[in-house]
């Protein structure tokens, strides 16, 4: 029998070995049997970790990083206890009706993943592991939260396995697992090639074609989106990568899901989709660009600028009326912010709304999620036939691009939209941005403004490039009246 205090000086792998080991031998015997259904999860706090530092250092092929806009907690998984996948359209609802029978009320125990950007479409072949949809839930977790850190273990149940023989899987696992205390490494690979879909002319002539249906047709917004493929030197690792674009403290959704060594989809998205605890629902608008000033004089003009544009207020409004639309029937109340503010990030400023509900009894998951994706800031509006412009005109399959990632907790739910986000694919990445077109739109200006939203990627891949002073990232948001 250790003593608790020999237990609390114990580095982690050790702590959360006993509590596993006492859990096994005392604990499981208490357990109602709906409980052994549901996933389980022991903990244990240890010192301060950086999750997604610790996450670089692991050797597992399964690795999910998340790490909330909102600084409430910052998750770093190896492995899987449970996983949703498929490669065929999804019911929504059934999707989520799976997780929520297997998640106990631990506000902590979530699932994490996503929806491809076209569920209902068949998926190009490097994003199969992806699926259609995919959730996770890790079996060990770095988890940071409210200024503390923990290490813990999720898993089922079997009822085909002695205990002591699951325990044992469970500690094999958890010795692979590395707790060395080596700073991990940002050196990135060297660029050599850089290749984009379309190219610039292209995107000229694909830009033309929208503009004419946008003139004939009753689609009145398209975002068409832009890939631009890198080749490094060698392999590249996707939390490297991910770790050297974390720029000052802009609040942003930052994500991995690697379901294979040497594939991940990594992200810093400052949209959300939605966030719902219990029936109140959080949502928001962000569409209209500039850039952000090189001194904070140009920097408070091009916002005002922005403030003040006729055609990226047009932008954004669609984006306002879908989601007042949507709510209309998902909640009983609904409150919308009245004018747009100004979201400064570190390349860009964005217009946004923030738009907020109390869901109607019975809104589930399944009904938000299908009602609200894809909002016409990356899809277009009126959403269908935006939906179908999209794949014609778009020279590649977006993928898990601009879909909605986030996870999934007992009674609460967060979802962010995929923007500024990449796939890594050993050597390469594909790195996918897009842009709000509407009738007045210039594609010179649209490509830009697609430059503008990867740089804070590109900045990182080719260093000395795009070099300016970082300006003040506000955390807050700007509240001006148009
Ligand atoms: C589609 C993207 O961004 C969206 C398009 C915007 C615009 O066109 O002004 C602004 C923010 C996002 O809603 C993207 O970054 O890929
Ligand atoms: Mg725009």
């Amino acid at each position: 029998m250790v003593s608790i205090s020999s237990v609390v000086q114990m580095p982690p792998r050790q702590r959360l070995r006993h509590k596993l080991e006492f859990f096994f031998d005392h604990e499981i015997h208490q357990l109602p049997p709906a409980a052994k259904a549901k996933i389980i999860r022991i903990q244990v706090d240890i010192d301060r970790l950086d999750p997604l530092g610790w996450l670089s250092q692991q050797t597992a092929e399964i690795k999910t990083y998340w790490s909330d806009r909102e600084g409430r907690f910052d998750m770093a998984g190896v492995g899987a206890t449970d996983i949703l996948h498929s490669q065929s359209t999804p019911d929504f609802s059934t999707v989520f009706s799976h997780m929520q029978q297997r998640l106990p009320a631990n506000a902590s125990v979530r699932y994490y993943g996503g929806f491809s950007f076209q569920p209902g479409s068949s998926l190009a072949q490097q994003w199969q592991e992806f699926g259609t949809y995919r959730f996770v839930v890790p079996q060990f977790e770095v988890y940071a939260a409210a200024g503390k850190t923990y290490l813990a273990c999720n898993f089922l149940l079997s009822e085909d396995l002695p205990y002591p023989q699951q325990l044992a899987a469970l500690l094999n696992q958890l010795n692979q697992l590395s707790f060395t205390p080596e700073k991990p490494s940002l050196r990135l690979p060297k660029v050599i090639n850089r290749q984009d879909f379309p190219s610039q002319w292209g995107w000229q002539t694909m830009l033309k074609k929208a503009l004419n249906t946008l003139q004939k047709d009753i689609l009145a917004k398209i975002v068409l989106a832009r890939r631009s493929d890198f080749l490094f030197s060698q392999k590249v690792e996707p939390l490297s990568l991910l770790m050297a674009i974390q720029q000052g403290h802009t609040r942003l959704f930052r994500f991995c899901f690697q379901p294979q060594a040497g594939k991940a989809f990594i992200g810093a998205s400052p949209e959300r989709l939605y966030h719902r605890l219990g029936c109140l629902l959080q949502t928001e608008a962000i569409a209209g660009t500039r850039p952000r000033g090189q001194f904070l004089a140009d920097d408070q003009s091009l916002g005002q600028d922005l403030l003040t544009s006729e055609k990226d207020n047009r932008e954004h409004q669609f984006v306002v009326h879908s989601l007042r639309e949507s709510l209309s029937q998902l909640c009983k109340l609904v409150g919308l912010d009245q004018a747009p503010a100004l979201l400064k990030l570190s390349q860009v400023q964005h217009l946004h709304t923030a738009c907020n509900g109390i869901l109607v009894d019975g809104v589930d998951d399944g009904k938000i999620l299908s009602s609200l994706h894809p909002t016409p800031a990356v899809g277009g509006y009126p959403k269908q036939p935006a939906r179908e412009a999209i794949e014609q005109l778009e020279p590649f399959e977006r993928g898990w691009y601009a879909a909605p990632v986030g996870w999934v907790g007992h009674d609460n739910t967060e979802f962010a939209v995929a923007i500024r986000s990449g796939l890594v694919v050993n050597d390469q990445l594909s790195l996918f941005a897009g842009a709000g077109i509407v009738p007045g739109s210039k594609p010179r200006d649209e490509w830009q403004e697609i430059e503008n939203k990867i740089r804070a990627f590109t900045t990182v891949l080719n260093p000395g490039q795009n070099k300016r002073r970082p300006l003040p990232i506000d955390s807050k948001i700007e509240s001006k009246i148009v």
